[in-house]
């Protein structure tokens, strides 16, 4: 790997990707553009149809998805509900749908509450849809580090029957897999089954966000099918690490997919010739999952090699999947904006998960000469504020 740190900042614009090109090899104006490649790590959503995608997508077999089954559509929903063992999947546009659609169907009685944690994504990141769309309470319980909640902190958030006159009744309990913002960690099968056995016994239904399954499944070296044995639903997102440029699904039981489907179609997201967007879903399913090991790989690399950066702090022991949060030290003197801004000088895209917080995440789309230019990339940054600040 070229040693960055002696090149001066003028030599900055002549970067071809991968390669730092000295001004005199650079002939014409406009060379500097001439080879260059964004390296996107903002997120796993970011990948783009691959050719073999594209060639399924101008090849599907469709249909009207609203007034019968798209055969494509009807192939990816049963190979997918196959794979995670449920009788039912439906393809849907989104996971923040897949996620609303299942907490609605489970809480379909006015003054249902669902417990789940404060640092989830569905909490977070999807406007608070169960409430504003669906009139559900949500009871948040802490997340731990790891992505769990206490287990015994779960339970002590049902509400008691004997409260009915003035409580929310409780109906579900939702879990993470891998967990977003913890960045991703693995929740086991252990943890999952006894989450599902207290559920069972308050007679609950529990259902997992399920965006990154793979990831834990791969990282784990559980089947998916078992991660998921113990929920009622899960929602899986075919559009991030396996690489679809569109979709998520839900799966579960007949009687649950029916009724998700309909609330789907209420909800605007019933589509018509869909299958278009379902074969590339059934190739990324078919090409991706065994893709994810190296994204773990390079996840972990890119982790160790942060580690050595003064001036960045990375905990190597949370780096379980394809993301990696990179925590700016107080005494580096720069921000996460601004290292984001650096960066994409660099032709390299972050996502600041605050002011002193990145997030990195992987996918079959970054390879791992990518993790090598971007990991000299914030060397140079890095070296640069410290310049700055020593002059
Ligand atoms: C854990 C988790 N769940 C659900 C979602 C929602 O997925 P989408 O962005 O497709 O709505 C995301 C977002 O990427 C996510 O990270
Ligand atoms: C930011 C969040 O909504 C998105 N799910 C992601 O992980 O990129």
């Amino acid at each position: 790997m070229i040693n960055t740190d002696k090149l001066e900042g003028a030599d900055k614009p002549y970067i071809i990707h991968h390669l730092w090109v000295p001004r005199d090899l650079v002939c014409y104006p406009g060379a500097e553009k001439m080879v260059t490649r964004i390296v996107d790590l903002r997120s796993d959503t970011v990948t783009k149809p691959t050719e073999a995608m594209r060639a399924a997508m101008a090849n599907a077999e469709v249909d009207d998805d609203v007034l019968g089954h798209d055969p494509s559509c009807f192939r990816l929903e049963t190979e997918i509900a196959k794979i995670l063992g449920k009788e039912a999947a439906l393809f849907v546009p989104l996971g923040t749908m897949a996620n609303l659609i299942s907490v609605l169907v489970h809480c379909d009685i006015r003054g249902s509450e669902v417990i789940l944690g404060d640092n989830s994504h569905i909490h977070i990141y999807e406007n608070g849809g169960i409430a504003t769309l669906g009139g559900v309470h949500p009871r948040t319980v802490k997340n731990n580090d790891d992505g769990t909640m206490d287990i015994h902190l779960i339970e002590a958030a049902i509400r008691d029957p004997k409260g009915e006159l003035v409580y929310p009744t409780t109906r579900l309990i939702c879990l993470e897999n891998t967990h977003g913002n913890s960045g991703g960690r693995c929740l086991s099968v252990d943890y999952t089954d006894r989450v599902g056995e207290v559920a069972k016994r308050h007679g609950l239904k529990l259902h997992i966000d399920g965006a990154r399954i793979f990831n834990a499944s791969i990282a784990l070296g559980v089947p998916v099918d078992r991660l998921v044995q113990a929920a009622d639903s899960a929602s899986v997102c075919l559009s991030k690490g396996l690489g679809a440029p569109v979709g998520s699904v839900i799966v579960g039981s007949n009687s649950f997919i029916t009724k998700a489907r309909r609330v789907r179609k209420t909800l605007g997201g019933g589509m018509r010739q869909v299958g278009i967007l379902c074969a590339a879903a059934l190739v990324a399913l078919q090409e991706n999952v065994e893709k994810l090991e190296s994204d773990h790989r390079n996840a972990r690399f890119l982790a160790d090699g942060l580690n050595e950066i003064k001036g960045l702090r990375v905990d190597t022991s949370c780096v379980e999947t394809n993301i990696v949060c990179v925590e700016i030290e107080e005494d580096s003197q720069t921000t996460a904006a601004k290292l984001c801004k650096d960066m994409e000088d660099y032709d390299i895209l972050l996502m600041a998960m605050g002011s002193s917080r990145l997030r990195i995440v992987f996918h079959h789309q970054i390879s791992s000469s990518d993790v090598h230019y971007a990991l000299s990339c914030f060397q140079h940054s890095m070296n640069g504020v410290r310049n700055e600040n020593d002059s």
